[in-house]
């Protein structure tokens, strides 16, 4: 409610007209008024002169963002109506254990890069996690487009034999600024599978558990390019970041992922997030780290909606079998 400015208060508030008539009658008493009386206050300026009180405008709807794990499905999922709304993969591999679902994503993608010490775990993990097939044509068929890092941890042999079948192979080692993850992600922005970023999603293998410094700096990558869609995978867990562009859908798969999922505000708080789809739903509340972290959330409905004033950490578990 608007309260009255004090600036508007009238000498007429302060003397009833009965109190100036007795003060009228006398002299002595008149003059004592006018010395007492406080020098007239400027007229108040006209009132269409102040602007009126700002109404607040109504919010704008913000676009839908949607977001699937279909990239995880044996078979892949319903062609979109529109085709030119078609993904396009690209994968990165990190110098960590190959996830057991590192041959399907490799496969979905139409771009693959290996951050320096991935390359390794291309070379002697692909065979590992095909064991009924020749190690060689395993080999041979998972190659990667890119080997992108500071090449301080392929091995020499791993480097000649992706370099023998064509493989590019970039050493930024005159870089010590950005981890090979970043160097890889700039490299597939700046050379996308599809006619652009649009409909780019980067599949990140690898990017969890091991050395905290390694992982933090993993998940600053989805704040640094938070126009990119970029999901962190290990065995167990996916992540991406829901930028507060957008409102955000997102398709669960029982059959892959969850029950278990987080929300965290992880680079700024949040002053209102609202949820639909979990156990335990934000109604424009506030998160901060230090404060409220959604953590061990459970999805109870195939589509969770999440909207926010600020950037978050989506995580949901993956099932085992996926
Ligand atoms: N233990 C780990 N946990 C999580 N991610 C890792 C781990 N080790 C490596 N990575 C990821 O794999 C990428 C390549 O790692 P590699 O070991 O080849 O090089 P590095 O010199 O340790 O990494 P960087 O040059 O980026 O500091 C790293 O940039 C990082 O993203
Ligand atoms: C403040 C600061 N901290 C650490 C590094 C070192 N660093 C960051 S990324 C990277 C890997 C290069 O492949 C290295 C060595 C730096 N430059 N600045």
């Amino acid at each position: 409610m608007l309260t009255r400015p004090r600036h508007d208060l009238s000498l007429e508030t302060f003397c009833p007209t009965t109190q100036v008539h007795v003060l009228l009658a006398s002299p002595v008493l008149l003059s004592l008024l006018l010395c007492s009386v406080p020098p007239p206050t400027p007229p108040s300026p006209p009132r269409h002169a102040t602007p009126p009180p700002r109404r607040p405008r109504p919010a704008m709807p913000l676009p839908t963002m949607t977001h699937s794990s279909s990239f995880l499905l044996p078979s892949p999922s319903n062609p979109p109506a529109d085709p030119t709304d078609a993904v396009s993969y690209a994968v990165v591999v990190l110098n960590q254990r190959l996830p057991r679902f590192a041959p399907l994503v490799w496969t979905r993608a139409q771009l693959r890069v290996c951050a320096d010490g991935g390359a390794n775990r291309v070379f002697d993990g692909m065979p590992e996690l095909l064991p009924g097939e020749d190690p060689d044509e395993v080999r041979h068929r998972y190659k990667p487009d890119a080997i992108k890092g500071d090449m301080d941890s392929i091995r020499p042999e791993v480097k000649e034999y992706y370099s023998n079948l064509g493989a590019k192979i970039v050493d930024e080692s005159h870089d010590q600024d950005t981890t090979d993850l970043h160097k890889c992600i700039s490299f597939i922005i700046r050379n996308p599978p599809g006619p652009d970023n649009s409909n780019l999603c980067i599949l990140v293998l690898g990017a969890l558990g091991g050395r905290f410094d390694h992982e933090m700096g993993n998940i600053n990558v989805l704040y640094r390019f938070s126009s990119i869609k970029i999901i962190l995978l290990s065995d167990d867990s996916s992540i991406f970041l829901l930028p507060k562009t957008h409102s955000h859908e997102i398709r669960v798969d029982p059959s892959i992922e969850g029950p278990h999922c987080g929300l965290i505000p992880m680079g700024a708080p949040s002053s209102g997030s609202t949820t639909t789809g979990l156990r335990w739903n934000l109604d424009n509340t506030s998160m901060s780290y230090g404060g409220l972290v959604s953590t061990s959330n459970i999805v109870d409905e195939e589509k969770v909606t999440v909207t926010s004033d600020s950037d978050l950490i989506w995580t949901i578990s993956l099932r085992n079998h996926a």
